[in-house]
Formats: C-alpha cells, sequence, structure tokens
C-alpha cells in the first residue's frame, strides 16, 4: 500500500478505520457509501474501514419537533462524543442535519458528490393538485412555509421519524401529501412503487441549504485523516455547501427558521440563491448572488441584504448577532 497519507499505515497495523454514523438506514446507506470511497480512492481492503453505529438522540425523539427539544445538536452529540473521546475516526454526517457551528475541535474535512437536491412530493403530482383544505405532513418549517406560501388553505400535520416512518405515516392516511428528499429517497433505493410523486424543479422551490450532501468530519488535529478524508473531497459539493451554510450562520437562523437556499458552480462563479420565510408562508423575502473562491464574505452580505429587507414577522425568526 503506497501512496497512503503518512501515518495511515502505522494505524492500520494496529486496527480499522473507524467510521463514525447515525444508525438510521439512511445514515447507514451513506457511511458505507462513504467506507466505498475511501477503500476505492486508497486501495484499502473491506476489513480495514469499519462502521461503528451510534443512536442519536433524534433517532429516539420522534413525537415532538426537534425545534422543541433541542435542535440539529440532537442528530450529533452522540457522534460528536464518539469523535472527541477517540472511540472513531471520523463521522459522517447528512450535512441539512449539521449546525452551522460546529466545535473547533472538529473540520468537515470532505463531502460526498452531492445527489439529487429536489424535494419530492409524495402524494400529488404538484403543489396546485392538492385538494382545497389538504392536509400536508412535515416537521420542516421551510416546508410548511413553502407550501403555505403556494396554498394557505393547506393545514400542515407533524410528521417525524425516518425515510420509511414518514412514508408509512402518508400511506396510513395521516396526511394527504408529504416532501421528503430525493437524496434520501435515492440512496435507500426507494422505488416508492405505486405512489404518486413528483420532484420539485429546484429553480422554482428551493431545497433546505445542504440538502443532499454527505460530508465527513474529523478532529482537526488529527493530520493523517485529515489527509485521507481530502482524498475523496467533491470540491465542487463542498464550496457549494460551504456557502449556503455561510449563509445560514450569517442569518442567524435556527430550527424556527423556514430557509431554502440552493448554490450552484457556474464555472470559477459560485452562484447563490436563498428565500427566507414567515412562519405561515405568507411573506417571503429572496434574493442570489454570484461570486468566485476570493469572495468569502459574499454569502454573508448576502444574508444582511435579506435580513434589511425583511418584515418583522421574518427578522424575529433569526438573531444575526
Ligand atoms: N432532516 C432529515 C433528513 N436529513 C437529510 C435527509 C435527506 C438526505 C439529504 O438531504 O442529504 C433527511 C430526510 C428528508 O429531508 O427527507
Amino acid at each position: 500500500m503506497t501512496g497512503l497519507p503518512e501515518g495511515i499505515a502505522e494505524i492500520l497495523e494496529q486496527r480499522p478505520i473507524r467510521l463514525g454514523t447515525r444508525a438510521s438506514p439512511l445514515a447507514m446507506a451513506q457511511a458505507r457509501m462513504t467506507a466505498a470511497a475511501l477503500r476505492e480512492r486508497w486501495g484499502l481492503a473491506e476489513e480495514q474501514v469499519e462502521l461503528s453505529p451510534v443512536v442519536a438522540s433524534g433517532d429516539r425523539i420522534t413525537d415532538r419537533p426537534l425545534a422543541d427539544v433541542g435542535g440539529k445538536a440532537l442528530w450529533t452529540r452522540e457522534l460528536d462524543w464518539s469523535l472527541g473521546g477517540g472511540a472513531i475516526d471520523l463521522s459522517v454526517h447528512s450535512m441539512k442535519d449539521v449546525e452551522t457551528v460546529r466545535p473547533e475541535t472538529f473540520l468537515i474535512a470532505a463531502m460526498l458528490p452531492r445527489a439529487d437536491v429536489r424535494d419530492v412530493l409524495l402524494g400529488a403530482t404538484s403543489i396546485e393538485a392538492l385538494p382545497e383544505g389538504a392536509r400536508f405532513g412535515t416537521s420542516s418549517p421551510r416546508r410548511a412555509a413553502q407550501i403555505r406560501s403556494m396554498r394557505p388553505d393547506i393545514t400542515t400535520v407533524l410528521f417525524r421519524g425516518n425515510v420509511a416512518t414518514r412514508i408509512g405515516k402518508l400511506q396510513a392516511g395521516e396526511a394527504d401529501a408529504t416532501l421528503l428528499a430525493a437524496a434520501g429517497l435515492d440512496r435507500l433505493g426507494e422505488t416508492l412503487d405505486g405512489m404518486v410523486s413528483a420532484r420539485l424543479d429546484s429553480d422554482t422551490w428551493l431545497p433546505a441549504p445542504s440538502q443532499g450532501a454527505v460530508g465527513i468530519e474529523v478532529r482537526s488535529d488529527d493530520a493523517p485523516m485529515r489527509a485521507l478524508v481530502g482524498g475523496i473531497d467533491h470540491a465542487e459539493t463542498s464550496i457549494c455547501v460551504f456557502a449556503e451554510r455561510a449563509l445560514l450562520l450569517a442569518l442567524g437562523g435556527n430550527c424556527h427558521s423556514a430557509v431554502a437556499a440552493l448554490a450552484r458552480m457556474d464555472g470559477d462563479t459560485v452562484h447563490l440563491r436563498a428565500i427566507l420565510y414567515s412562519e405561515d408562508g405568507a411573506d417571503e423575502v429572496g434574493g442570489e448572488t454570484r461570486f468566485t473562491g476570493t469572495d468569502a464574505d459574499a454569502p454573508a452580505r448576502l444574508a444582511a441584504e435579506l435580513l434589511a429587507r425583511a418584515p418583522a414577522t421574518i427578522t424575529k425568526l433569526f438573531d444575526p448577532g
């Protein structure tokens, strides 16, 4: 095994690379993809990269909106303990679930190529096609506000739990429609056989910041793992997702704020678009910016510009600090 980053061969003489992940089916699928990418990139054997699943608080508490019980930290807390304590070498995350402020001792050192960023509507072929007064299942402030901005007649019902649970709730008639990330469905190989569905165009229906991206986190001082993971980084995905996260950080968004944002590369230019909504979707403020890698403050400037134009129904949901 030549070409391995410095220090990795010595580790592999003792033990496998330990890749921490949440235990949900989607998280496990993403961790397996990450392990496969590492083996492929560095010519490692199956047993040299090992998955270490942990049950996250966010997966245990499924009867309340996350915003009410501790927010995104509930997805990362247990993994952070393992990574910080050295029980694992890497944490694999759905970037959408990772807080914008991470412990300084950690570093998101790589991202896998981004999957389909779109939301998938289940239960109808379009938002317009939903019947008057339809019940829409979600726990996402963004999705609720987006739906209600187009269709104020629609009511929302709380939908939590993993992808399979939410599909089951829809099939059981707890709601008429729901939205799920295409990335999750695709990575799970979910075929949705027989269900009416539609992938919503990301030009007109912006997804959540970081949707469809998988990130790999290391301890900042772990140079061998930084180099190992850096070898599988998909630069375009990292640039776009870091831009979306910079916007979110500057906005001071929390679990109650409805933010849709998507960055795309256009040659060397990053094109970042965003929309903020009031809780009921009645008010919205959108904008966009184009910038190159040398202009790291562009997402923060867009955030400030959006908040400056936003009515109080929106600004009260943010704390730009
Ligand atoms: N908040 C749950 C969550 N976190 C990441 C995904 C899907 C995968 C992704 O967006 O990368 C999902 C499910 C969903 O929104 O349907």
